[in-house]
């Protein structure tokens, strides 16, 4: 059995997570580099948490520069088994509205500079996308909105665009013609990495704005985000206490699969591996390349 430990990823306007109790700070190194900000283990109730500002404290990193390897491995060497990754995004569709959340369910990764896997050259894996967030966080998260009253919507489209420029006109209706629901700059490859270690994600995407489609607003920027996300941040804050109340106390098997994404996915025969790159994946695949299974 392993204990359920849950990882809060702190997106704009969230640097912070009120509520927390016996609160320790600690800088996890990486293999992959230096994460985002210092880890904050703490409880709500009797549930382990550990929050990682994805933008850092004072919104350092840009979309493109934060480590999303380091950010992943540091919270899976934290013992975190589930991840809540907290995000403003624009909408695409007029009943989207500022103030929404939208509990994603699939993603399109339209990024292009960003390390994406943690495997490659001395350790080929390749693990399902097919269904990216885990079902039954997905449940929890729509159960805490439920009983916090906070408005929400289950399932949805979120498309990562690179950044940092928000889209232009062009992109943003071709997005809205491809039938996407948000966008943000944020989840990808961030839903990847958690695979390939292992943890199962859900991303909570917090609308603050229509992007540039709609004829009836303007075009977004910074302000018009920070305002809607003053809003949502206390909402957020709220759900996430409600979620962390009721969690369970052991991981639960993931319907997607993310609890053992590793089982079926490395195509290395051992005596092909690169034993520098096996030692930078203890964390993140210790459980399937770890002595035992050499
Ligand atoms: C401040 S608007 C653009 C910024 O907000 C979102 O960040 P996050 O996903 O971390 O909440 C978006 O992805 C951009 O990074
Ligand atoms: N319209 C938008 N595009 C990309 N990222 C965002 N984050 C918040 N609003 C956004």
């Amino acid at each position: 059995m392993t204990k359920a430990v849950l990882g809060i990823i702190g997106g704009s306007g969230v640097y912070d997570l009120p509520g927390l109790t016996d609160i320790r700070e600690e800088a996890v190194a990486t293999p992959w580099g230096e994460p985002s900000d210092t880890l904050r283990f703490g409880r709500i109730g009797q549930t382990e948490i550990v929050f990682l500002p994805r933008h850092g404290r004072g919104h350092r990193l840009s979309p493109s520069d934060i480590n999303y390897r380091a950010n992943i491995d540091a919270l899976k060497r934290a013992g975190v088994t589930d991840i809540v990754s907290l995000s403003a995004c624009g909408s695409f569709k007029p009943e989207l509205q500022p103030g929404l959340f939208v509990l994603v369910d699939q993603y399109v990764d339209r990024t292009h500079r960003r390390e994406s896997t943690f495997f490659g050259t001395g350790c080929v894996a390749h693990v399902s996308m097919a269904h990216p967030v885990g079902p039954r966080l997905a449940e929890r998260l729509a159960a805490a909105a439920e009983a916090e009253g906070v408005p929400y919507r289950k399932g949805g489209t979120y498309v990562c665009m690179e950044g940092p420029q928000f889209s232009s006109y062009a992109e943003s209706i071709t997005y809205r013609h491809l039938g996407y629901d948000v966008i943000g700059m944020t989840a990808m490859p961030e839903a990847k990495l958690a695979r390939e270690a292992e943890i199962t994600y859900a991303t909570l995407a917090m609308v603050t704005d229509f992007d540039c489609w709609h004829p009836e607003h303007g075009a977004v920027d910074v302000a018009d985000v920070i305002q809607v996300m003053h809003g949502n941040t206390e909402k957020a804050r709220r759900l996430v206490a409600r979620l962390a109340a009721g969690f369970p106390a052991e991981r639960e098997p993931c319907p997607a699969g993310s609890h053992k994404a590793l089982d079926t996915a490395i195509m290395t025969a051992p005596s092909a591996r690169d034993p520098a790159l096996l030692a930078k994946l203890d964390a993140v695949a210790g459980r399937v390349l770890g002595p035992k299974n050499a």
